[in-house]
């Protein structure tokens, strides 16, 4: 199956409250957007990367994608109000069967995460990368008190990549639109029209970056990587 990639970097960082957007903050000396593109630019599967930014951000971006030499991104457009409007915007912009969804926010993503979530969905119809829960999750009320305790061993995080036969999330994604209903993870939209999606076992490793306390993670983690090698 021939996959393509769509990277959504178009968030506002209203979590990380800094100056730039995270995508341009850099970790390890190079910028975040840089580190996720590398993973999908090494991955045997994919074929294309449309890149779904900001809108006053394509420039940025595409000064990013020319220093790197990024060849499989074939297209910086802008993104929408919400995640789901720009993963939307960049469906609507690829052609290939597959696809793989992709935060920006996470520059840990390897290869052969990326490979393992393609082989998955070839076989199971779409995949997403989770890790399991570690701590016990608790229910609230919704007023500071705990009303509910699920069984951990049923709990998964859920990671990005996901991926999906592109016109089929497409048509998820329609549905949600026509009934209002968001998701913020297109596995949500899948299930809601009922299919089935793989997990496929991540990493812990593949955060995704979000508050000022996970910038120096993210930097230990890739500096680490860097002294062993290129991750796979
Ligand atoms: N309208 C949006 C919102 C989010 N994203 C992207 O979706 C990913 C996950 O979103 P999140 O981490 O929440 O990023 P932000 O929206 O930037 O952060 P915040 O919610 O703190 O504002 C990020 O790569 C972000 O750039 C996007 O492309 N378009
Ligand atoms: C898609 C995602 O990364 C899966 O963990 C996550 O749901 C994005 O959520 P956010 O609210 O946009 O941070």
């Amino acid at each position: 199956m021939e996959w393509g990639a769509v990277v959504v970097a178009a968030g506002r960082g209203t979590r990380m409250g800094a100056a730039d957007n995270k995508p341009y903050l850099k970790v390890a000396g190079r910028t975040v957007l840089a580190h996720a593109l590398e993973a999908f630019e090494r991955s045997p599967s994919v074929s294309s990367i449309v890149l779904v930014v900001s809108s006053g951000e394509q420039k940025k971006a595409a000064e990013i994608v020319g220093a790197e030499g990024f060849r499989k991104v074939t297209l910086i457009i802008p993104g929408g109000a919400e995640r789901q409007d720009s993963v939307y915007a960049g469906l609507e912009a690829l052609r290939t069967e597959g696809v793989l969804v992709h935060d920006a926010a996470r520059p840990l993503v390897t290869p052969d995460q990326i490979e393992a979530c393609c082989r998955a969905a070839e076989e199971h119809g779409s995949s997403a990368l989770a890790v399991p829960v570690k701590d016990t999750i608790k229910i609230s009320d919704g007023n500071g008190f705990i009303v509910a305790t699920p069984e951990r061993r049923t709990l998964w995080s859920v990671q990005t990549p996901q991926a999906f036969l592109r016109l089929e999330l497409m048509q998820a994604h329609r549905n949600a639109q026509e009934n209002g209903a968001s998701a913020t993870d297109d596995a949500m939209l899948l299930e809601r029209i009922g299919r089935k999606v793989a997990i496929v076992e991540g990493d812990y490793r593949n955060l995704k970056i979000t508050t000022p306390e996970d910038l120096p993670i993210a930097e230990l983690l890739i500096a680490g990587r860097q002294g062993k090698g290129s991750p796979q």
